[in-house]
């Protein structure tokens, strides 16, 4: 428990819930956490970054003017990167850069978002994934050590989902032995890099290759694009701020042209692709989509982003919950905490399992990343295709699932939770934009569904196919799935319905092919089934991965720990049956008696949680300097802290704001 939590007074209702609670919390935290030294090494990197006190601000940052929260979110920056660079990264190594536990603290440091998260988030995982050694001695250090600040800047304004449209070019001359960077229209201006506006140096710039009169292709370069000293932008370069946006407002999201600007040859990030002295182009990578190595990588941690942000959220709204009393549903009973109303845990509840699974699926996509980035070094590429199927709907439908149940929970809240101090509109307008950056949900989906389309195109002709998609074999027997009620018979019931759909599709396609109309048009008319498709894939894969992976998590812990959990993996598969009942009823063998078996048990669980609920969300352990929710903090503290913050608004500063003098009274007193 951390200092804070000791000290303070607790709401009394808050007590109770935590009294009534039969696990031992701790073993939920090391579950959540992936292991007891994680947690430790957790709580040893908050206690470092936060005791520093640097994070508390006097006035609430959404009070603060666009610039001066600039400026604030600048100055904690600073602060938080000298913190991760001379503490935090001596204790995690590079592994932090895919684990959540630096964004986590950072939310110390800022509600919204630090200009410097993409240096760590994508510019220095590029320098890892796309420079060749020798580049890596030259700019990982500078960079690890603070003295370049960089930005990921790819998408353009008239492009961002089809990276081979880009048009940003990067001409080789041999004369020079440079690349010249050209922006040669208005829409191939980079738009949107974080960092980018005012606060980076250098940036990675996505651009087509020329050489030879030959285009090669996009390909990353390393690009300086502000004087070190002055940070004034070098010439024929035009850099600047995209302007305000739904949310990520400190985090200095920019625009950035090029006119016939020159970075010499060795700026290009060789590891996958080279252009010699003489502007020859040699191909390295054994595989075509090396370059978008960076994207993969952060679609694997958005995972466990969506995850962390989720439990965050959930953590809010539960405890408010359980504070908040309202309406008399028994005639001279007094008002029921919210959390007893069946309808207020149907809404919670999920969102706890939800943050679980996608902690544990975000786990297991991390171990299978660095499994296929290993094979990568030894120089077998067989496993990318699989990794980008799963990355990609993992990506959709973790950031898509979390930033509903967010928006969930700040209805669950009523109407404090539309309060900026309830922290659940900056989370939402955090966890939104991630459905989108990174690749669009419908998009990422169409990836998986290319290669669910090719995997079922294999099974037919009788080859193999890679594990994630192994079940399409049984499908293809047309073995009826048996369906029971149990985990097992979901699982089997959503695989079933993954494939029934898969199949259809590529049905449906070779339909319209056999009319005339060529492979792309079949496609795109198949598309919508194509989406639905890969979601359920991506169902089955989280459904079966949550399972197999809670049941070996809690095998060695208490009794009462393996039976929540339990509890909670049930909800989340029985949840999502009833969720899909339709696609249930229309694919696999279940029956109207079936469902309405599943129904009974999920109101059954609602009810077995409940007393739990509480003890859940604090195992996910957020200090309240993380959490930052007036809602939300231990304490339970919700009506007095709700009455602090709105006496910090500067329109509290006096009982009478000058725009009465300036505008009201003439207009009263009919002089306006
Ligand atoms: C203190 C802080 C510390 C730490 C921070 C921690 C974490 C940081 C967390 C978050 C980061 C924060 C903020 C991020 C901000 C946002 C950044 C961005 O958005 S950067 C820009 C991202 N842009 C995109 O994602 C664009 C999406 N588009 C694409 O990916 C591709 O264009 C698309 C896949 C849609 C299509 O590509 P295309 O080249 O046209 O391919 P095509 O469809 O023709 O397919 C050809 C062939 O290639 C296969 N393929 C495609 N992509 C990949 C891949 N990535 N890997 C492997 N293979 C790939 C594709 O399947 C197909 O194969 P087949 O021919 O079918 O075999
Ligand atoms: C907060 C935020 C931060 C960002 N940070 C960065 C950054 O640091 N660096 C960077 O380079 N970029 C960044 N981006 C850009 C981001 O990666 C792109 O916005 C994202 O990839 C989506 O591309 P787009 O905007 O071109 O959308 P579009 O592709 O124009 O999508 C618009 C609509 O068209 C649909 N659509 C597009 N193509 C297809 C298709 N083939 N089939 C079916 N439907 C389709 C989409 O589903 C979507 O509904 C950021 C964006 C945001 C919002």
């Amino acid at each position: 428990m951390s200092t804070d939590k000791m000290s303070v007074k607790v709401n009394v209702d808050l007590q109770k819930e935590r009294q009534k609670c039969n696990f031992n919390i701790q073993e939920v935290t090391f579950i959540f956490d992936g292991g007891k030294e994680q947690t430790l090494q957790r709580k040893k990197i908050e206690d470092i970054a936060l005791n520093s006190g640097a994070s508390i601000d006097s006035i609430p940052e959404e009070c603060l003017g666009l610039k001066e929260r600039y400026d604030n979110a600048v100055r904690k920056s600073c602060i938080y990167s000298r913190i991760v660079k001379n503490e935090i990264l001596e204790i995690t190594g590079l592994e932090a850069l895919g684990n959540p536990v630096l964004r986590r603290t950072a939310d110390a440091f800022f509600k919204e978002i630090s200009p410097f998260m993409l240096h760590l988030g994508m510019f220095v995982p590029t320098i890892i994934g796309q420079c060749t050694e020798e580049q890596q001695a030259k700019w990982l250090p500078r960079a690890l050590e603070m003295q370049i600040i960089g930005a990921y800047a790819q998408t353009e304004l008239g492009h961002g989902t089809f990276i081979r449209g880009l048009e940003t070019t990067a001409t080789y001359d041999p004369e020079t032995e440079e690349f010249v960077l050209h922006s040669p229209t208005l829409t191939s201006y980079k738009w949107w890099a974080g960092g980018l506006g005012n606060t980076a140096n250098h940036c990675i710039v996505v651009a087509q290759l020329y050489t030879k009169g030959q285009c090669h292709g996009t390909h990353p370069f390393i690009v300086p694009i502000r004087d070190m000293e002055t940070h004034e932008p070098f010439p024929g370069v035009k850099v600047g701020d995209v302007g305000v946006r739904m949310g990520f407002n400190t985090a200095d999201n920019g625009f950035l042209s090029f006119n016939h600007y020159r970075i010499p040859r060795e700026n290009m990030m060789m590891k996958n692709a080279k252009v010699l002295k003489d502007g020859t182009y040699v191909k390295v990578a054994r595989h075509e989509k090396l370059t978008y190595g960076t994207m993969v990588f952060v679609r694997v941690t958005l995972v466990k982003e969506a995850a962390i942000n989720l439990a965050k959220a959930a953590t809010i709204a539960v405890r408010y919950s359980a504070v908040r009393r309202q309406s008399q549903p028994k005639p001279d009973a007094p008002e029921p905490q919210i959390i007893d109303y069946p309808t207020q845990q149907h809404k919670l509840f999920i969102c706890i399992a939800t943050a679980h699974a996608l902690q544990i699926t975000g786990d297991w996509l991390w171990r299978t990343f660095k499994d296929v980035l290993a094979d990568m070094r030894g120089g077998n590429t067989d496993s990318l295709p699989e990794l980008h199927a799963l990355s990609s709907c993992l990506k959709a439908i973790s950031t898509s699932d979390s930033a509903a149940y967010i928006e969930q929970c700040r209805f669950a809240c009523g109407g404090h939770g539309y309060m900026l101090s309830s922290n659940l509109p900056l989370i939402y307008s955090f966890v939104t934009a991630t459905r989108t950056y990174e690749g669009d949900y419908t998009v990422l989906l169409l990836q998986t569904a290319r290669f669910l389309v090719k995997a079922w195109e294999q099974v037919e002709a009788g080859k193999s196919v890679t594990p994630t998609v192994s079940y399409l074999t049984l499908a293809a027997t047309k073995e009826k799935v048996l369906w029971n009620d149990f985990a097992e018979g979901i699982i089997r019931s959503f695989q079933a319905v993954a494939a029934r759909k898969i199949s259809a599709c590529a049905e449906t396609i070779k339909r319209h092919m056999k009319t005339g109309i060529c492979y792309e048009d079949a496609w795109q008319l198949t598309t919508v089934r194509l989406v639905s498709a890969a979601e359920s894939h991506c169902r089955s894969v989280i459904c079966q991965t949550y399972w197999n992976e809670i049941t070996r998590l809690t095998a060695s812990c208490s009794t009462n720990v393996k039976i929540v959990m339990e509890q909670l993996a049930t909800l989340y598969l029985i949840y999502w049956a009833l969720e899909r009942s339709g696609d249930l009823l229309r694919y696999s063998t279940i029956s109207e008696k079936d469902l309405n078996r599943l129904q009974e048990r999920y109101e059954e669980l609602l009810a077995l949680i409940r007393p739990n609920a509480v003890g859940l969300v604090d195992a996910f352990d957020f200090r309240d300097e993380i959490l930052r929710s007036t809602l939300g903090a231990y304490d339970g503290r919700v009506y007095e802290r709700l009455m602090e913050e709105a006496l910090k608004s500067p329109l509290n500063d006096g009982p009478v704001q000058a725009s009465f003098h300036k505008y009201i009274k003439p207009l009263t007193k009919g002089k306006l």
